[in-house]
């Protein structure tokens, strides 16, 4: 399969995410189009994100879930588990750790990480905290390849060099920094003052793209 977009990824996922969470369970097949509906979506979006993983529904009955679901887990790599770190075990840490362990995800806490004494050997939502000092080799004994970095911001860089020095392959850093990592390192930011902008952006300016939905291609 060639290499799909960022965009598209994030779109196959809210599709897996609706399938596994929200799609009614007695049905064997679903149209593009009330796949398009629950996404606020066109259905033209749907069946040419879909086409991309090699998928095309059959006039009359539509995508069949099951098969679907195979296709998506295999093109986001969810046909197996990944073994996630948190590091900072704080406020939005354990927040995080709470809901992804509620979540039916094949991505897995492992371990979280912490400097503070009163955390560590401490076990949130069945999640371990261990001391900053044992990182590597609780990376290394639990086979962690992500990290989630919920550390203050000049603690960041450090903590994501030590992460990246342990062999994890992929950080999703929530601190407010920068990071830099090296190129076979994946890396992701969320800030969500950033999304508040862009809303706060579009509802002071009506445009096309709040009049046709929020995930047309671009
Ligand atoms: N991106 C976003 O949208 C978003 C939203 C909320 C918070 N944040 C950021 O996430 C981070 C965490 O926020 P919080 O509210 O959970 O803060 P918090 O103070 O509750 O938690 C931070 C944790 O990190 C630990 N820590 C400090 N230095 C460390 C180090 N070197 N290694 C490991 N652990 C270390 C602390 O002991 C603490 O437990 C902050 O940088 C905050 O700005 C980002």
């Amino acid at each position: 399969m060639k290499p799909i977009s960022g965009k598209i990824v994030e779109r196959l996922a809210r599709y897996r995410t609706f399938l596994t969470e929200q799609a009614p369970g007695h049905r064997t097949h679903l149209f593009s189009h009330e796949i398009a509906a629950a996404m606020r979506t066109a259905d033209s979006q749907v069946r040419r994100d879909l086409m991309a993983i090699g998928t095309q529904g059959v006039p009359r009955h539509g995508y069949e879930v099951e098969a679907l679901m195979e296709k998506l887990d295999l093109a986001l790599s969810l046909d197996r588990t990944h073994a996630v770190a948190v590091v900072g075990a704080g406020h939005l840490g354990r927040a995080l750790i709470s809901f992804l362990e509620a979540s039916r995800s094949t991505l897995c806490i492992k371990a979280a990480f912490d400097t503070d004494p009163a955390k560590c050997n401490r076990v949130h939502a069945g999640v371990k905290c261990h001391p900053m000092d044992s990182l590597e080799a609780v990376i290394a004994r639990e086979a962690i390849t992500l990290a989630i970095l919920c550390v203050p911001a000049a603690a960041a860089q450090g903590a994501a060099d030590q992460l990246v020095h342990a062999g994890v392959k992929g950080i999703l850093n929530f601190a407010p920094v920068a990071l830099r990592v090296p190129v076979n390192v994946a890396l992701e930011e969320i800030v969500i003052t950033t999304y508040l902008e862009k809303l706060a952006y579009f509802t002071t300016h009506p445009s096309k793209e709040r009049r046709n939905g929020r995930h047309e291609e671009r």
